[in-house]
């Protein structure tokens, strides 16, 4: 069951190769927020042991970090991120308010092993928050004010100096690894360092190894919309052939028309009945950020140099001897399209995913690991008690005629516990 609130949380976490501009990306997300209790408001950690009794401290050792600390951390100095960091803010959106938690992790570097364990700790973060929301479902009274800490999208920063086009090794291995616990949205870091056909390349084959490697990024349009879409497309393409049609149209033609659009009304009927009411514009719209993927960002200048557009308004942005660059100009890098999705458009369908699929499916694997040592255990004890009573009968003599087993012996009585991995991805229609 999911828990009520009138502020939506939303949970977001970047990660990728050390120097590819995470930090830069939340203090340039920052600066596009409204807050809604500017420097306000007490220390709040969401992965603080004040979740779970006797829980240990978030795993990646994350520190509460506030609302204040926060936005020194979006504003202070650039520095490179040792320790993951949550920050926090509280912001209207639209008509709406969000609690933003924007969790920063320290960039990959080192040897294959030495990523493999930072891999490792960030699942685990992951992991834990779904663990917070385990404990609160098991209580008898649940809290209805419960915060949500579940991460709802992990935006994976991908390089594009190194030696090959597209994914590298290490990228392979740690988003196969992430994606079995979090949306993953790819981005291309530094977008001001690519021309316009290199970014297309890029893009490219980024989504041409994650075919290959059967990495699954978040679809911001699936298949199946993607069809209806291109259904959708087809009828207003036919309407207006119709309509032309119509105008061009002499006496008496109208009968056959209206027998026609008859006879197509019932089959858009049957159309309509096994889908839900999509908004042509909202698809659309899906459409256009999938086209996107993966999407490039500029971060703004670093260390509070202000930067101004033509006018002299003062911009997020970078300046070059050859002109400015405005990281929420759609024609220079795809950080609005970005923002607009994950604070609005699809802050609800990450939020639902995580939930019904990912947390989900922890959820399960996680029960059926208890049910699988539960049964060893039994089987162990209902075995000691076998061997102790057949010790017995064999000291008073009746060593010949063992008594039967209690229940169990050896496969017979473990139920059958199914594989956790057979679950169909979120998008498998
Ligand atoms: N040209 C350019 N430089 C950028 C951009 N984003 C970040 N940088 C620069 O890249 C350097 C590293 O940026 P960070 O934001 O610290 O990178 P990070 O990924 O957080 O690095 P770690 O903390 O080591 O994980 C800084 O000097 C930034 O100014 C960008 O979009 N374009």
């Amino acid at each position: 069951m999911r828990r009520k609130n009138l502020v939506s949380e939303l949970n977001l976490m970047v990660a990728g190769f050390s120097g590819l501009g995470k930090t830069s990306f939340i203090r340039t997300l920052h600066g596009t927020l409204k807050h809604r209790n500017s420097a306000a408001g007490g220390l709040k950690n969401k992965a603080s042991a004040a979740n779970v009794p006797d829980s240990p401290s978030s795993p990646t050792g994350s520190r509460p970090n506030g609302t204040r600390e926060s936005i020194s951390y979006a504003t202070g100095e650039l520095n490179r991120t040792s320790a993951s960091f949550e920050a926090f803010f509280e912001i209207d959106e639209g008509n709406e308010k969000i609690n933003l938690t924007l969790v920063d992790t320290p960039g990959f570097v080192g040897s294959d092993e030495v990523i493999d364990v930072h891999c490792e700790e960030i699942l685990r973060y992951l992991e834990y928050q779904f663990d917070l929301t385990l404990a609160e479902e098991r209580k008898v009274r649940r809290n209805p004010k419960a915060i949500d800490n579940q991460i709802h999208a992990c935006l994976y920063f991908i390089d594009h100096t190194g030696p090959r086009h597209g994914l590298s090794d290490a990228d392979i291995r740690i988003l196969k690894r992430l994606g079995t616990r979090v949306n993953l949205i790819p981005v291309i870091a530094r977008g001001d360092t690519l021309t316009r056909a290199q970014t297309k390349r890029m893009k490219e084959a980024i989504l041409k190894d994650a075919a290959e490697h059967e990495i699954q990024f978040f679809q911001f349009l699936s298949p199946k919309l993607a069809k209806k879409l291109q259904q959708q497309n087809g009828q207003a393409q036919e309407e207006n052939q119709k309509k032309k049609r119509t105008s061009r149209m002499g006496p008496g033609d109208d009968e056959e028309e209206k027998e026609g659009e008859e006879g197509e009304d019932d089959e858009e009927e049957e159309d309509d009945d096994d889908d839900d009411d999509w908004d042509p514009e909202y698809l659309e719209e899906k459409a256009h950020l999938q086209s996107l993927v993966p999407f490039t960002l500029i971060a703004q200048e670093e260390d509070g140099v202000e930067i101004r557009d033509e006018s002299g308004k003062l911009i997020q942005g970078r300046e070059f001897p050859w002109g400015i660059l405005n990281c929420l100009d759609s024609n220079h890098c795809d950080l609005a399209n970005l923002r607009s999705a994950l604070l609005s458009s699809h802050r609800q369908e990450l939020k639902e995913i995580t939930y019904g699929f990912f947390y989900e499916k922890y959820r399960t694997e996680k029960l059926l690991a208890r049910t699988k040592s539960q049964h060893i255990a039994l089987q162990q004890q209902q075995q000691l008690q076998q061997q102790q009573q057949q010790q017995q009968q064999l000291k008073s003599g009746h060593g010949g005629a063992a008594t039967a087993p209690l229940h169990l012996n050896g496969k017979g009585g473990i139920l059958s516990v199914g594989s956790a991995g057979a679950i169909a991805g979120p998008w498998e229609e």
